[in-house]
């Protein structure tokens, strides 16, 4: 059995806290679908998670199971499994017995055997059935794990950053088997992450947050291809992409340039549709989204059609193996969004009261909070102050902040990472011609919405 989930303008507010965890929040989920929740540490995905599992109250807004209203419906009664980042077994128990534990009250006075002999072939774990789990490896823990949750036939799994503790071969490895077993099976699934690749991976669609709110809803391709702001392209994607900023330039005279400031580019005429909708920014700031594929090395004659031509001195070589990447200075000065550009917390074991059932709140998480609220009263965080019930008076608006990296030109390194053959033959200090590819382009207002490919639904001109 598998199940569709709508939450539909869901808020949580956790008392004492100025700004919702969650802000309006809303999303279908179809039967069988993997939905990936994907955005930085303390944007809400776990919280959204965890209102889904009935282990969170929702302060405002609907959860719907199968188009019921399901907000009240007690945990246990959601048929959810739920896998975490810190495994969680019962240390005295071997995987044969911690995989079982569940159907000891799911299935009371019935033989569990076959159900745990089944689960074990499907996540190849025969072997270690009677180990346990001081015995096993942390990729061994995580399937006996996920085999406590696949052996009660949820009808949805429910993981938060099941593979974050693991090393990175052993994540790309399960990666590839929690895709084919959640498909095998159909069932719905929502996964959390931090990680952009492990979503990009995953995901049917990916939900990517920001502070609370839905930031963009689509396939991984569309996230990459057409963010919706300079945070999702932003956050999609590595190298990251290069944002620059930048003005436009329209005399009525005719022709069009993004000028970097050092550098213009000229937009070919007749206008494409896109760059002519860029003539409403004509003197206002914007900034420039080039992704490292986007641009490439080599001289003007070379151009095809849609490349226009910039240049960049050569800062650094980074060599990859399969590719290189080079890091220009085109004299731009780079855009920074700042939730990106703060510190990460150091990881800690997700074990607090709020995440499971046995722990208290560590000193690992303690810190992470610190570090969150700090990180927080830096960031331009809108949002009214609740009143006394915990309740918003109006609802937030999220336009992406953007700040001017602090830099000056004599002391700003690469601007323009460039992405290239592993045999490039260029130097440190080389001026190189740079051809832009146009169709690549991306251009967001100074509020961090997408302009440039136009966005299906235009806002209206005031
Ligand atoms: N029980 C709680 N009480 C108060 N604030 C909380 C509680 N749980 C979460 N928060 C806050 O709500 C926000 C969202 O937290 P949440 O854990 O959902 O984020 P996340 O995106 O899952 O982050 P991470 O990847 O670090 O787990 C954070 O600011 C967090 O500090």
């Amino acid at each position: 059995m598998t199940r569709a989930i709508t939450l539909h303008e869901v808020s949580k507010y956790y008392p004492k806290q100025p700004s919702p965890a969650v802000d309006r929040f809303s999303l279908d989920i179809a039967p069988g679908e993997f939905l990936v929740l994907l955005g930085p540490s303390g944007c809400g995905k776990s919280t959204v998670l965890r209102m889904i599992a009935g282990l969170e109250d929702i302060t405002t807004g609907e959860l719907l199971l199968d188009g019921e209203y399901s907000n009240d419906l007690a945990p246990g009664d959601r048929r959810m499994a739920m896998v975490f980042q810190n495994f969680a077994l019962y240390p005295s128990m071997t995987s044969r017995e911690n995989i079982g534990f569940p159907l000891r009250f799911e299935m009371p006075g019935e033989e569990h055997g076959p159900r745990v002999d089944e689960t074990a072939r499907i996540l190849g774990i025969e072997e270690i059935l009677d180990r346990y789990p001081g015995q096993l490896s942390g990729g061994e823990r995580q399937r006996v794990a996920m085999g406590r949750a696949i052996s009660r036939h949820p009808s949805v799994f429910l993981m938060d950053e099941p593979l974050s503790n693991l090393d990175a071969k052993l994540r790309a490895h399960l990666r590839a088997e929690i895709a084919r077993l959640t498909h095998g099976m159909g069932v719905t699934t929502v996964y959390v992450t931090h990680d952009q690749a492990e979503a990009m991976s995953l995901g049917d669609r990916v939900a990517i947050m920001r502070s609370g709110v839905l930031q963009q809803l689509s396939t991984p391709r569309e996230a990459y291809h057409l963010p919706e702001n300079v945070f999702v392209a932003a956050f999609v994607g590595t190298p990251r992409i290069n944002l620059l900023q930048a003005t436009v330039i329209a005399p009525l005279t005719g022709g069009m340039w993004i000028d970097f400031g050092r550098q213009r580019l000229g937009l070919p005429e007749p206008l494409n549709y896109d760059h002519q909708m860029l003539r409403i920014q004509q003197g206002r700031r914007i900034i420039v989204g080039l992704r490292s594929e986007a641009v490439r090395i080599a001289q003007p004659s070379q151009a095809h059609a849609g490349e226009v031509v910039l240049s960049g001195i050569v800062e650094h070589i980074e060599y990859q193996g399969h590719e290189s990447l080079v890091h220009l200075n085109t004299g731009s000065r780079p855009a920074v969004v700042p939730e990106l550009e703060a510190p990460r917390p150091a990881p800690a074991a997700k074990n607090s009261s709020r995440r499971g059932a046995n722990g208290g709140v560590g000193l690992g998480k303690l810190a992470q909070k610190a570090a969150r609220r700090i990180q927080a009263s830096m960031m331009d965080r809108e949002g009214a102050a609740p009143s006394g019930d915990g309740v918003p008076p109006k609802p937030r608006q999220s336009p992406v902040s953007v700040m001017d990296r602090p830099t000056t030109p004599e002391t700003q390194t690469g601007d323009l990472v460039v992405r290239t053959g592993p045999d490039i033959r260029v130097r440190r200090g080389d001026r190189v011609p740079l051809l832009v590819d146009l169709a690549h382009l991306y251009v967001f207002d100074h509020e961090g919405r997408r302009i440039c490919p136009a966005p299906a639904q235009q806002p209206l001109l005031e």
